[in-house]
């Protein structure tokens, strides 16, 4: 269970980016998460890992407060939050094992990763990991002879084999082919369900999120301003979420627009 209450983020000195945000996400869950360009998206996402410090509130974990852990706490953490990225993330020189296996880089010793002496199990792990998502047979392949589809499937048993809690995804399908974007969609729902995980996908395109996710977050300058199922999010809710600019946000209303609407 991920539960995050009154999140704050500022940038420097700047406006809050995120702004008194409570989100509670059960495992088996899988979440995407909408909004305009800006809204604050990744913002929440890097929150959540620690790569952005959240300036206040809260965040948990499975009961354990992530923002308020401190070196080996958070890195200990860390390592059961998967993340699966647009831009898949890869080392291209190395083979789809070997860049399976970073996933493993939080658990054992730095010279096993360095020689490449993995341990058994975890060579086990990732053929099974591997198999089930249909790249095992690409495993002595360097990942820059791969496609697009099957580069985000070794991403995604990466994150895997970290153990995760949880998966975050930020717009794991935006390089995709739109067939293969649908198959990785349908790959990260099916995980959810399988290893009893909240996974949260940031994600522009509205049409896969309602297909592919039982509950869309709808978020706009730093706020939930919509929380439900595919069906509820008509054109009215859509409006809510994708209008609007910050300076109107702050009530600030550029003149142009007032003579024009006058
Ligand atoms: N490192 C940073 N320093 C300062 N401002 C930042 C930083 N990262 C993001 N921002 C600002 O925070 C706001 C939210 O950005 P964020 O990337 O979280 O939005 P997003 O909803 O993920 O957008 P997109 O869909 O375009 O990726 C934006 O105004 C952005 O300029």
């Amino acid at each position: 269970m991920l539960r995050i209450t009154s999140l704050v983020k500022r940038y420097g000195d700047g406006a809050p980016v995120l702004q008194d945000l409570n989100l509670e996400v059960a495992g088996e869950s899988i979440v995407s998460i909408i909004g305009a360009s800006g809204a604050g998206k990744s913002t929440l996402l890097r929150c959540i890992n620690r790569l952005v410090e959240p300036t206040s509130g809260c965040i948990e974990l499975n009961g354990v407060e992530l923002t308020s852990l401190k070196r080996e706490g958070l890195r200990r953490s860390r390592r059961h939050i998967g993340m699966i990225f647009q831009g898949f993330n890869l080392v291209d020189r190395l083979t789809v094992m070997e860049n399976v296996q970073c996933g493993r880089l939080g658990y054992i010793p730095y010279w096993r990763a360095a020689l490449r002496r993995y341990p058994a199990e975890d060579i086990e792990r990732a053929f099974h990991l591997m198999e089930r998502v249909g790249i095992a047979h690409y495993a002595n392949k360097r990942a820059d002879e791969l496609s697009g589809g099957e580069r985000q499937r070794v991403g995604v048993v990466r994150a895997l084999m970290q153990e995760p809690q949880i998966l975050l995804a930020d717009e794991p399908t935006a390089s995709l082919d739109p067939v293969t974007s649908r198959q990785i969609m349908e790959l990260l729902q099916s995980l959810a369900d399988e290893f009893k995980l909240p996974v949260l996908i940031n994600i522009h395109n509205v049409a896969e999120a309602k297909e592919f996710t039982r509950r869309i977050v709808g978020m706009r300058f730093g706020r939930l301003i919509f929380d439900g199922p595919p069906d509820a999010l008509d054109a009215d809710a859509m409006h809510r979420v994708y209008s609007g600019t910050p300076a109107e946000e702050r009530g600030h209303v550029h003149p142009d627009i007032l003579e024009a609407t006058a």
